[in-house]
């Protein structure tokens, strides 16, 4: 068990909080969503309400990649969002961000500038090395203890996640505790457990489908999506070219696994038995009988939708991550919209995913019994691994 903002006296102490607000951005580098960051208010309301001094640290995007940012935007939307005054620094551990943490008032947030405009911060370490490092090193100087907060980055060994807990007090805050306590005790959720695997990550969604299968966590697979095609190229049907080769661009090397789990769970796996495609405009749905076509497979069909359906009816727990189609276009979002508010009839339904969490607002789907705010940290916590904030959180309890 982790220490929570329950066990920490915080007035008046300078504490350093890692959040996760990697959001979407628009081209010019405004958010374009900012649900990371209204899950973050409880932690820093709480915070600023007991008094504390609040260093925000957070990264966004990738280095290289399009939505590799500072965070004045972030900073700007939380200063809207909370009561207390929100101040940004484009430094993270410099001197002149040391300073401005040293003279913040108490009650006031500075956020600091994304953690991975830093080398060391783009690498894993075990919890030790991390506490060495040039940022955990010097930020450790002017705080007084660490929240990590930062639950959808909670799979992550980078130094802001795992190193403060080396050298600070260190405690979980009100986004990690909740997502923990949905997540973390899924062999308790109610059986049967059913796990629907979408969207386009085939290679991470067959070995997600055997760690869930073999360990007994999931009852049954429901494949849709490309993971839905994948599976059904793997069991030898000839879903015609455009569609094989979407698959095979997004399987590198698990599809010879995804054969074997259909070999070894036929029971337990079950995959698609029509999808819908485009022709002359319009959605045009195929059994699977009467495939290969032409066109590429962009959605589950009625069929599929009616059996799936059926099966959440009778579970007791139902995981969902990955869109059912290119829920994009709104021919092809109708495996998703029905297979998502169909989930909410079962006992508990837990849902995550970055895709996944866009499509619900796309399609104004709500209900769950959790939303998680990660995509790769749910799914590890989902078969059964501890996520590396939490050995670090645990470790110093
Ligand atoms: N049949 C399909 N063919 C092509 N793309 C698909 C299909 N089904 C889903 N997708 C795409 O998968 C993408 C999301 O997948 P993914 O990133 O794995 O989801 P998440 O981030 O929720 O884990 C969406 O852009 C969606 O259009
Ligand atoms: O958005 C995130 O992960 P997610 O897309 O799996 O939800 C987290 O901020 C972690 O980011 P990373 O996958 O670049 O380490």
């Amino acid at each position: 068990m982790i220490r929570t903002l329950d066990d920490l006296d915080a007035s008046g102490t300078a504490v350093g909080v890692r959040v996760d607000i990697n959001s979407p951005l628009t081209d010019d580098g405004q958010l374009a969503d900012d649900a990371r960051l209204r899950a973050h208010v409880d932690t820093l309301s709480e915070l600023t309400e007991r008094n504390a001094r609040v260093a925000v640290l957070a990264h966004q995007g990738r280095p290289a990649g399009d939505e590799f940012m500072p965070l004045s935007a972030h900073a700007r939307r939380l200063d809207e969002l909370l009561d207390a005054p929100v101040e940004y620094i484009d430094a993270t551990f410099c001197k002149a961000a040391r300073d401005r943490i040293e003279a913040l008032e108490n009650g006031s947030v500075l956020v600091l500038e994304n953690t991975r405009f830093y080398s060391e911060e783009n690498m894993s370490f075990d919890p030790a090395s991390a506490a060495e490092t040039h940022l955990v090193d010097r930020l450790s100087m002017v705080l007084d203890v660490f929240v990590n907060d930062a639950f959808a980055a909670a799979h992550r060994s980078q130094p802001s996640i795992v190193g403060f807990a080396e050298r600070l007090p260190s405690f979980g805050g009100r986004v990690m505790e909740r997502e923990l306590e949905a997540l973390g005790e899924i062999r308790e959720r109610p059986s049967p457990r059913v796990y629907v695997l979408g969207g386009a990550k085939v290679d991470d969604s067959i070995e997600i489908a055997e760690t869930v299968l073999q360990s007994g966590i999931a009852d049954t697979v429901l494949t849709t999506g490309v993971v839905g095609n994948a599976f059904l190229h793997a069991s030898g049907v000839s879903l015609g070219a455009e569609t094989a080769s979407v698959v095979t661009s997004r399987a590198r090397d698990r599809l010879d696994l995804a054969a074997d789990l259909l070999e070894r769970y036929p029971e337990r796996i079950q995959t698609p038995v029509d999808v819908a495609v485009e022709r002359d405009g319009e959605r045009v749905e195929h059994s699977i009988e009467s495939l290969p076509v032409e066109q590429p497979a962009l959605d589950v069909g009625q069929e599929t939708i009616d059996a799936y359906t059926e099966v959440f009816e009778a579970a007791g727990t139902v995981v969902l991550n990955g869109p059912a189609g290119v829920f994009e276009d709104e021919r092809f979002a109708v495996g998703t919209t029905e297979l998502y508010s169909g989930a909410t009839d079962a006992g508990f339904s837990i849902v995550g995913g970055g895709d996944t969490a866009a499509a619900l607002r796309q399609l104004g789907l709500s209900g769950f019994d959790h939303v998680s705010t990660g995509g790769g940290a749910a799914l590890a916590l989902l078969t059964g691994e501890q996520l590396p904030a939490v050995t670090a959180l645990d470790s110093k309890t």
